[in-house]
């Protein structure tokens, strides 16, 4: 048995009136690929940003590498090995494509504003290796001969790869991606789905939340399907697809 890297525990996320998500308990295997999947308002977004440390849960307990996170806030989550990409992209247009990765470098960073200012050495040191870390990043991305476009002339799969740079170059030991392959075409989904497992093959963890049934029955080892935030069910892709409850839930539902 593989060792547990993030654990969930009767999580309850209420808003208001509404239960997001009710007493959802997860495990997922250091090393592994997860999936979180479920029509449209299931709570799988939720489920991300209490990992994270957007929201809070109203109950319930996270752990992380056996550590209590529930209470963190999204910087000192970030600090302790989890990284994660948004369903909207959010990059600075703007600036450059390297610019734009070194920014995902902030929560290891231990100079602060002073020592930029003074160019103290410590900073120096720093600054090199944000920049050899975010190259590095660039490279498993595939981005490496655009590092000095501005973001914007990227093609959108290679913003969307741009953004998963940004994520790697904290170094997390936990990846979360939502919804990565929107928008694709086949064959971005087809580079998209080398990329994970790439990204993988380094060691980190990935637990994504994706609408493209294909992509993720060939990618994950396990899927956690909810419905109206709770869990109906957990196995592999086949096991899964095979389920009953799991063709109810999406019976007469979009599936995106
Ligand atoms: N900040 C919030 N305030 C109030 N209600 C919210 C908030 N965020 C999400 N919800 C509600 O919680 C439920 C779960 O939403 P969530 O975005 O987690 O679902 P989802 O499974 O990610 O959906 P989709 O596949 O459409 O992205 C929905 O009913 C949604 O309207």
């Amino acid at each position: 048995m593989s060792e547990v890297l993030l654990e969930l525990e009767s999580v309850t996320v209420n808003f208001g009136g509404l239960t997001a998500v009710h007493r959802l308990d997860m495990n997922i295997e250091s090393g592994s690929i997860r999936a979180l999947i479920g029509p449209n308002g299931a709570g799988k977004t939720t489920v991300f940003n209490v990992v994270t440390g957007i929201f809070r849960p109203t109950s319930g307990s996270i752990r992380f590498r056996g550590r209590e996170i529930t209470r963190l806030n999204p910087y000192d989550i970030a600090a302790a090995g989890i990284a994660r990409t948004f369903q909207n992209i959010r990059l600075f247009k703007n600036a450059s494509v390297l610019d734009n990765v070194k920014v995902g470098r902030h929560s290891r960073g231990k100079s602060n504003v002073l020592g930029a200012l003074i160019r103290h050495p410590g900073f120096k040191a720093e600054e090199r290796d944000t920049t050899e870390a975010s190259l590095a990043a660039l490279e498993l991305v595939g981005l490496s001969r655009k590092k000095d476009e501005l973001a914007k002339n990227l093609s959108y799969g290679e913003q969307r790869r741009l953004e998963i740079a940004r994520g790697l170059v904290s170094e997390p030991a936990l990846l979360l991606l939502d919804e990565p392959a929107a928008g694709m075409n086949p064959q971005e989904k087809q580079s998209l789905l080398q990329l994970i497992k790439r990204i993988q093959e380094q060691g980190i963890t990935i637990f994504l939340v994706e609408h493209d049934m294909k992509f993720v029955m060939t990618l994950s080892q396990k899927i956690t399907v909810l419905d109206y935030g709770r869990e109906i069910c957990t196995g592999t892709p086949a096991e899964v697809q095979a389920d009953p409850r799991v063709i109810e839930a999406y019976l007469g539902k979009e599936v995106g």
